[in-house]
């Protein structure tokens, strides 16, 4: 993270908690303050019981490079930091927007993995370009020898049909009858830690109402399951066109709410859109001292290990 290795006046850190559809962030202004942080602080942070509690820390930078307005940074809640969140995207926007950082209403930033367009609308909500998915296994990560559209794996001795897709990020999509009684707490660690996904992956359950509906439960790795995943949206999007299952716009019903997510189709981007919403302001000390070791990072994506998977 940013900064000359101090953090504000008296060792303050100023945050807003902020949410996309119930999956809540601590946002830290890293531009007027210095920040430094160490994954065992922002894991001490995330707890909703001795914590600010929250699924994603979201970290607004400088930008590295002349043609973004800023450098936006994730890291979830078990100090691990990752390459995308689409929810935190919006929020990202709306929070550089009302803390005066930018006047604009088309934002670029700069993301570990490319570039993202935020675009503030008339109707306050926030669009963002989430860029083009990636399918090859090699890009996910996945371990197989050749691209498919679904790949049969094995989890918990039972064979079942996973789509691929990165966003960014990780995601493996499973097709489910009934989001409500889908196994997501019982498959979806094993699925996160599953062999076959070497960084790790977000699991999303998706169940197809209609073919311009579905509804949407994600473990999000790194986190567990939370109240909404917009890269998790996505990825079940164009998992869902790739089977010939849905139309080019889709409104994903989340725990937390409904997100529209629009896929034209190969070697186009996705765009999502959806609400971004503050909810106070704080500031905290950090737990320990932020300043003696290396900044983020967290634990290695594939060190989980679950029993299970074959
Ligand atoms: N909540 C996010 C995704 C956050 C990152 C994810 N848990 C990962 O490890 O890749 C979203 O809205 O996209």
């Amino acid at each position: 993270m940013s900064g000359d290795g101090r953090r504000g006046r008296g060792g303050w850190l100023r945050f807003t908690k902020m949410h996309g559809l119930g999956n809540d962030f601590m946002v830290v202004d890293a531009i007027t303050q210095p920040v430094q942080l160490e994954a065992s602080q922002i894991r001490s942070m995330a707890d909703r019981h001795l914590g600010v509690g929250f699924d994603q820390l979201l970290m607004v930078e400088p930008p590295e490079r002349p043609d973004v307005d800023f450098r936006y940074r994730i890291f979830n809640a078990d100090g691990s930091e990752v390459q995308q969140c689409g929810n935190g995207a919006r929020c990202f926007a709306r929070f550089v927007r009302d803390q005066q950082l930018t006047r604009q209403h088309r934002i670029r930033v700069q993301t570990a993995t490319g570039i993202m367009t935020l675009e503030v609308t008339k109707k306050g909500l926030v669009r963002v370009d989430m860029g083009v998915p990636e399918l090859a296994p090699a890009a996910i990560p996945f371990a197989a020898d050749e691209q498919a559209v679904t790949y049969p794996i094995t989890v918990d001795g039972q064979e079942l049909s996973i789509a691929t897709v990165s966003m960014g990020n990780p995601h493996g999509v499973l097709v489910v009858d009934d989001v409500d009684t889908a196994p997501v707490e019982s498959l979806g660690p094993l699925i996160e830690a599953h062999p076959r996904f070497p960084a790790r992956a977000n699991a999303g359950f998706m169940q197809v109402v209609a073919p311009d509906r579905i509804r949407l439960r994600v473990f999000e790795r790194g986190v567990g399951e939370t109240r909404a995943c917009g890269s998790g949206a996505c990825a079940a999007v164009v998992a869902g066109r790739l089977r010939g299952l849905l139309s080019e716009r889709v409104t994903v019903e989340l725990l937390g709410g409904p997100l529209t997510i629009s896929w034209p189709g190969d070697g186009a981007a996705v765009t999502m859109e959806g609400p971004a919403t503050r909810v106070f302001e704080g500031r905290i000390k950090p737990p320990g001292d932020g300043r003696r070791s290396r900044q983020g990072g967290g634990r290695p994506q594939n060190n989980r290990k679950k029993k299970g998977n074959a």
